[in-house]
């Protein structure tokens, strides 16, 4: 069989996309290895699939599989993406469209420019909900072997997000700091997403995401809004502000408790190709 497949980037966080808006896609551990190993596959942080919508309120379905295989329910970066190869692929001519995840529900708005503005929903806070299993603060602590005491605030953007504030991100030691946050499952029962934040003005930061599942990616739409969250929160940042990834820059814009973030970026179409599978 040839599966065909577009690769995307949003900020360098790069994505393999399939459409199974026709034909339905059921990829075992074996097929994703495929399409997200560097060396011996096509190579990509997360596979995004496009499905025909499960209900009339929406108008597709979208699936997300992180490079280990692991499906989770938001990818922020993936779904800029998704909005272009939707229109791309003349799946849908309006530029405005509401997507499912298995978690999160997204109104995706394609600009005049070619950026793409996301609404990815009101974050939420609640423990249970992120899900983590301390008791409820705007600031949690954690003592980890080698790093001490380490303050990180908590948010679920439809995914589970844990923000922590540094004074420098290009020496922030992410992917050993992130392994042994990610380490604590007794505290992120369903894992999380480290973010590393570097706050420059009220509207201005960079950021260094270890992602769940994909390690240490170019950019975290997800983890962009999750900064922009807590970071307001503490009174660092007003309405808007614009982050810096190791890719590319984010435009975030949330108004306060229970309103949705909206984050604005670009969505790039890398190239097309097929895969023989199995061979
Ligand atoms: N890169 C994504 C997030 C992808 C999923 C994440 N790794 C998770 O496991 O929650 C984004 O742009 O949001």
């Amino acid at each position: 069989m040839k599966l065909a497949f577009t690769k995307m980037h949003g900020c360098g966080n790069d994505f393999v996309v399939i459409d199974a808006t026709a034909a339905p896609f059921r990829p075992d551990a074996a097929l994703l290895h495929r399409l997200t190993d560097r060396r011996f596959g096509v190579g990509c942080d997360q596979v995004l699939v496009v499905q025909a919508p499960s209900s009339p309120d929406v108008d597709f379905d979208y699936r997300i599989f992180n490079a280990d295989g692991s499906e989770v329910g938001q990818c922020g970066n993936g779904s800029r993406a998704l909005a272009v190869f939707i229109r791309d692929r003349g799946l849908s001519d309006q530029t405005e469209l509401k997507v499912q995840t298995r978690s999160a529900r997204m109104r995706l708005a394609l600009q005049a420019d070619g950026q793409v503005t996301v609404d990815m929903g009101a974050p939420r806070f609640a423990p249970a909900e992120v899900p983590l299993t301390l008791p409820e603060a705007e600031l949690y602590a954690l003592e980890l072997a080698g790093f001490g005491r380490v303050e990180f605030g908590a948010v679920s953007m439809g995914n589970p997000h844990a923000v922590i504030l540094v004074p420098d991100c290009a020496s922030a030691p992410v992917e050993a700091l992130g392994r042994a946050v990610q380490a604590r499952a007794d505290v992120f029962p369903e894992g999380v997403n480290v973010g590393f934040l570097q706050v420059q003005d009220r509207g201005h930061g960079r950021l260094r995401v270890y992602e769940r599942g994909s390690g240490e990616t170019l950019a975290c739409g997800s983890g962009a809004c999750a900064a922009h969250v807590v970071a307001r929160r503490r009174g660092l940042f007003d309405e808007r502000s614009r982050l810096e990834l190791t890719g590319g820059a984010l435009e975030l814009h949330w108004t306060g408790v229970g309103q949705s973030v909206h984050m604005t970026g670009p969505a790039v179409t890398v190239f097309t190709g097929e895969l023989e599978w199995p061979n």
